[in-house]
């Protein structure tokens, strides 16, 4: 079949536009890059939700989808015909056709349909499976003699409803116009799908759960916002006996702040423990690493916070899967992902021995950090009145334009332009609802600049809990992180460069 170098150019953009992400300025440029003189000029240079307009109603997507109807249809037609596609044709016509299905099917899902069509119950998704089945027979059923490396039905469909529901996740929860909240959803969407869709579709899928992600950022960033979207945004396989998805994605995020807690509650929530195990263990407990499913995540809050014992139980969990729960010799397996978030500084820590760094490598495979609201307003000085114009939409629903100018004003009027906004957006939120109340906002008194941390193996030393060889090598580590030289922490201790270098490595394993 004979197609215009124009629809050729159409279909090479739209091939990969379907597997770009979607909230990257790439993402952008590929959509006008497909669509040329069709093409309408946004004023964002990365999707981002904005005054309630839904993805749908975008005016570039639509014509995109028509244009990729109109094509998909005729190159169908042709095939039909006996007019053989050549093979860059073919490979063409299979993304434009997936992508004609996402648009047909999973566009139109709202957000609370969404939730209805994702139980695990049988039939939940039935209407949105059959006719999603029959348009993937329409488009592939020609030519599926030709394309044996083609993704089941069943598979397409959780792949495509998995992106309509990572999309929400983020486009509805990450919010703000800045060119730092642009790249934190497009991280976000990269440790759900990795850069390589077609990847990720073939296989990735399933391994997904062994990558752990770490979530660095100031207070009130939003890091937990970021765990909640990766770990509500993964796979779940599609049963087209039972017209239902396989596990169920409102019950997978299992969070825990670790900083609330003792170490024996800490670890009787995530192992779970016997009866017996210590005192005041009456029953059984099933712990949230037992129970989060294949699907799901467990999100460790707070995780600087940990102690040293639980560190080494964690490791375990990272590297093979496995643990116990408390008084319990039996090794359970966990089968979900891990997410962890912390404000600290976890590089000083470990320098100081309170962290150990063989944990820290194995969680931050991925690694995301959360942009401080001062970032945002720097980058984007209209992010205020944009972020504050969501949170009052929160706050005050209708009201929320009054609200918002309310808010402007009082922050005109009453704070310096550079307030640092030490808690962040959480901050903003607390600000917009005094106003709201009171008409002000009382900011948070300066605090003095904090203490550094004060290393634990020195409180360990302090209690007489440290042998002399690894009050050695904790020494040895905190010199040679402060000086990042192992002459120079060799001469200062009085030792030979191999043996401080022996100190140090035994401080990192210990
Ligand atoms: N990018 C964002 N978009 C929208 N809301 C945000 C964003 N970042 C933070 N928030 C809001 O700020 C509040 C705090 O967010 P969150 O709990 O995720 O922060 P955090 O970084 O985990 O804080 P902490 O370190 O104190 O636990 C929440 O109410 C959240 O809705």
């Amino acid at each position: 079949m004979n197609l215009s170098a124009a629809d050729r150019a159409f279909l090479a953009a739209l091939s990969r536009l379907a597997y770009s992400n979607p909230f990257t300025p790439e993402r952008i440029a590929l959509e006008a890059e497909a669509l040329g003189d069709l093409y309408q000029p946004q004023d964002q240079f990365a999707w981002s939700r904005r005054g309630g307009a839904a993805a749908g109603e975008r005016v570039n997507v639509k014509q995109l989808a028509e244009r990729a109807e109109q094509v998909v249809e005729r190159l169908r037609a042709a095939h039909a015909g006996g007019d053989r596609l050549a093979p860059d044709v073919l490979g063409w016509y299979v993304d434009a056709a997936a992508y004609c299905l996402y648009y047909r099917h999973m566009v139109p899902v709202s957000d609370t349909r969404l939730a209805k069509v994702a139980r695990p119950t049988q039939g939940a998704a039935g209407a949105l499976w059959r006719d999603f089945a029959r348009d993937y027979d329409h488009f592939f059923g020609p030519v599926g003699s030709r394309l044996p490396d083609m993704l089941s039905p069943a598979h397409l469909f959780a792949c495509l409803f998995q992106i309509r529901r990572a999309f929400f996740a983020i486009y509805d929860h990450l919010l703000g116009e800045s060119r730092p909240a642009a790249q934190l959803r497009a991280n976000v969407w990269l440790s759900i799908f990795t850069h390589d869709m077609r990847r990720y579709r073939r296989s990735l899928y399933a391994r997904m759960r062994d990558l752990a992600t770490l979530v660095t950022g100031p207070t009130g960033a939003g890091k937990e916002l970021v765990a909640r979207a990766i770990g509500l945004s993964q796979y779940i396989a599609f049963s087209p006996e039972r017209e239902c998805f396989t596990g169920d994605g409102a019950q997978a995020f299992l969070p825990l702040n670790l900083s609330a807690m003792s170490p024996t509650l800490i670890e009787s929530e995530l192992f779970g423990h016997c009866r017996g195990a210590f005192t005041g263990a009456t029953a059984d407990r099933v712990g949230w690493f037992e129970a989060c499913p294949g699907h799901g995540a467990v999100f460790l809050d707070e995780v600087g916070e940990l102690d040293e014992q639980i560190q080494v139980k964690l490791l375990r969990v990272l590297q093979d899967r496995t643990f116990n729960r408390l008084g319990d010799p039996r090794p359970r397996v966990f089968e979900g992902r891990i997410i962890a978030a912390t404000n600290r500084d976890l590089a000083a820590q470990m320098a100081h021995g309170s962290f150990r760094t063989d944990f820290y490598y194995r969680l931050c495979s991925d690694r995301i950090e959360a942009p401080s609201l001062r970032d945002h307003l720097a980058d984007r000085p209209e992010s205020f009145g944009e972020l504050v114009r969501h949170i009052a939409q929160r706050a005050a629903g209708d009201e929320a334009d009054g609200l918002a100018d309310e808010v402007q004003a009082w922050a005109d009027a009453n704070l310096p332009p550079d307030y640092p906004w030490p808690g962040n957006i959480r901050e903003l939120e607390q600000c917009v609802r005094s106003v709201l109340i009171r008409k002000a906002y009382a900011p948070p008194a300066p605090r003095a600049a904090p203490e550094p941390d004060r290393p634990a193996w020195l409180d360990r030393a302090h209690r007489g809990e440290l042998t002399a060889a690894q009050l050695l090598s904790q020494y040895a580590a905190a010199h040679y992180a402060r000086t990042g030289s192992y002459e120079q922490t060799a001469a200062a201790l009085g030792l030979d460069r191999r043996t401080v270098r022996a100190k140090v490595e035994a401080a990192g394993a210990g």
